[in-house]
């Protein structure tokens, strides 16, 4: 059985101590960095440059969420730079398909993300082309928002693909995941839980970290913790 992935997002850690926010989630699978460009998204964060100093001063790997409008043009040069995984949104492009051959091509895993409101059928079909889908369970945009049950249908219909055989796919969840929500979308099929408010709000991030990563184990049919 695999192990339940727990990204912490920097969207709600200090952006002026990044490097001692990276260290504090020390054990985590992934660093998850949401890229914003105040088009595609109502909010403007961080680019290339951050992305480039933060791999030189961690270890985990980035897990780039790129909240752009084309991302054919701008997807690459993540992936060239070292991100581990390149994710980038269904609705920014009319050519998943080509972004996610050249993420790949570029030397990173390929991943889609849809909003809350994009529904997943048109998608299925692509699916083989990625290595990652991320189910948005907030609008894209800010942390902090409340966690929206009803995208979970996406996550179980692609679970039921993998468990199949017919996908090989990590399945991630963004948005409002903590101590209340973590269960449900584990019980969903989900294997990487994406936390930011939850995971920095924290006395202790890197105890946040353990905790959601064991709720997961507990709630999930197909993930178990690590020995
Ligand atoms: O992509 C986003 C928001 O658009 C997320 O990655 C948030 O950073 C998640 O924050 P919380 O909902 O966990 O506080």
């Amino acid at each position: 059985m695999a192990h339940p992935m727990i990204a912490p997002s920097i969207l709600s850690a200090d952006f002026a101590r990044l490097a001692d926010e990276a260290a504090a989630v020390a054990g985590s699978d992934w660093l998850h960095v949401d890229v914003m460009d105040a088009h595609f998204v109502p909010n403007l964060t961080l680019g290339l440059p951050v992305v480039e100093s933060l791999l030189k001063a961690t270890d985990i790997p980035l897990d780039c969420h790129l909240m752009i409008e084309n991302p054919g043009r701008w997807a690459p040069p993540y992936a060239e730079a070292g991100a581990h995984n390149v994710t980038f949104h269904a609705e920014a492009t009319d050519d998943p398909v080509a972004v996610a051959r050249d993420i790949r091509a570029a030397g990173a895993k390929a991943g889609l993300s849809v909003k809350p409101g994009t529904p997943i059928e048109p998608y299925l079909e692509i699916l083989k082309e990625f290595d990652t889908l991320l189910v948005m369970s907030v609008e894209p945009g800010f942390g902090g928002q409340s966690f929206m049950p009803d995208v979970l249908g996406k996550a179980r219909a692609v679970r039921k693909l993998v468990d199949s055989g017919e996908l090989t796919l990590i399945v991630e969840i963004d948005g409002g995941i903590n101590a209340d929500t973590v269960e449900a979308a584990a019980e969903a099929g989900v294997d990487c839980f994406v936390a930011g408010s939850a995971v920095y709000g924290a006395a202790d991030p890197g105890e946040a970290v353990r905790k959601l990563r064991a709720q997961a184990a507990s709630a999930s049919p197909h993930l178990t913790l690590a020995v």
